[in-house]
């Protein structure tokens, strides 16, 4: 039987396989002044302008009228001056240095990559700005977060190189990779990076970053008492004393686990942790489609429900950001509405939250 999507989760779990690979090479060899901190105070690194480059490369050459929404853009990386010539040139000899590799892809040869193929310095980065796509509800488009949880790459935590194929509006396919997260959750200590793959109608699967030991997941139905809420490590991205209430409401007596990154959404759909909350804080900040995509399919995948906090699906096809949701709930299915009701309560309780 050919299944939907056949090479185009080919091509992305070879992308984001190499891009992983890229992050750890960055992760350590980072030095100071790799890092930049963007207009809304956030962080990037080369890390994260050069896996853009490397994975929106991939997708160019396999797929080369798929537009792409990714998170960064070359503004930083365009100008005179020292710092930004530095900076353009450790992203190019990563990026060179990751594309030059074998991809284990089949058309690798007809589609211009591979270990025979070069990019010159302005193809890699014009690849990058291949990511600003201003998205819609028509068509197919791939939206990237090369780095996700960038914060938590820096302090040796969980990050996620996520990416997914959407087609009017609803996502079809979701890769990410995890390059510090723990194949098997019972063995914190045992052997790291894993990679979660779904496709539609066809479930969601972990395996590890080299394509190893495939196997299904699901969201066990977890008995009363041993839930626990996954939620972020910075508070400014989700309040964690809301969280709190919510969890008094659903009588959760164990503490959080705070992972930075769409981590949170693989852990929760191999049963590492029973519900994802994240609702906004005072910022404003609306919640951007590249941090949610894949994610959010590995959820329905794995059995579970995703919406907003009022109960809404989440809607990818209004652009680059989530424009009309407000925060994310993602559970297991016999937990969603529960969750959905104590959000309510407490919000009610708490009022600038919802
Ligand atoms: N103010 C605010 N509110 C909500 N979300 C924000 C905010 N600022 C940034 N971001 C986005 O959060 C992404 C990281 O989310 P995490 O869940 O990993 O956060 S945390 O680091 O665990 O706290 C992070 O993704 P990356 O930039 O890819 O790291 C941002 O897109
Ligand atoms: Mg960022
Ligand atoms: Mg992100
Ligand atoms: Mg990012």
């Amino acid at each position: 039987m050919s299944l939907f999507f056949a090479t185009e989760r080919q091509v992305a779990i070879a992308a984001v396989r190499r891009a992983c690979g890229l992050t750890s090479t960055v992760f350590n060899k980072l030095i100071k002044n790799e890092t930049l901190t963007k207009g809304d105070k956030s962080p990037v690194t080369v890390g994260d302008f050069s896996a853009q480059a490397v994975v929106n490369t991939i997708l160019s050459r396999a797929f080369p009228d798929d537009p792409i929404i990714g998170e960064e853009d070359t503004k930083d990386l365009r100008g005179d001056s020292p710092e930004s010539t530095a900076l353009r040139s450790r992203v190019i000899d990563l990026a060179t240095e990751s594309l030059a590799g074998e991809l284990g892809l089949g058309e690798m040869e007809e589609w211009g990559l591979g270990p025979k193929h070069t990019h010159t310095p302005s193809q890699l980065l014009d690849a990058i700005d291949r990511g600003t796509y201003s998205g819609g509800a028509v068509g197919r488009m791939w939206t990237l977060d090369p780095i996700d949880g960038t914060k938590g790459f820096l302090r040796g935590e969980q990050f996620a190189v996520c990416l997914a194929l959407i087609v009017d509006a609803k996502v079809q396919l979701g890769v990410i990779g995890c390059p510090n997260l723990s194949q098997d959750a019972s063995k914190p200590d045992g052997p790291k990076g894993c990679m979660f793959v779904a496709v539609r109608g066809q479930g969601a699967e972990q395996m590890s970053i080299s394509g190893a030991n495939p196997a299904p997941v699901k969201i066990p139905v977890f008995p009363d008492g041993d839930l626990n809420m996954l939620e972020s490590v910075e508070a400014a991205h989700s309040s964690h004393s809301f969280n709190d209430r919510v969890s008094r409401h659903l009588g959760i007596t164990r503490s959080p686990t705070r992972m930075d990154s769409q981590a949170k959404y693989c852990a929760l759909s191999r049963g590492d942790g029973g519900i994802y909350l994240r609702l906004p804080g005072t910022s404003g900040y609306v919640e951007k489609i590249w941090d949610h995509a894949p994610g959010s399919l590995l959820v329905e995948e794995a059995g579970g429900v995703i919406t907003d906090a009022r109960g809404l699906p989440l809607n990818f096809g209004l652009g680059r950001e989530l424009r009309e949701n407000h925060g994310v709930v993602a559970a297991g299915k016999f937990v969603h509405e529960k969750v959905l009701a104590a959000v309510k309560e407490a919000s009610e309780e708490e009022k600038p939250n919802v």
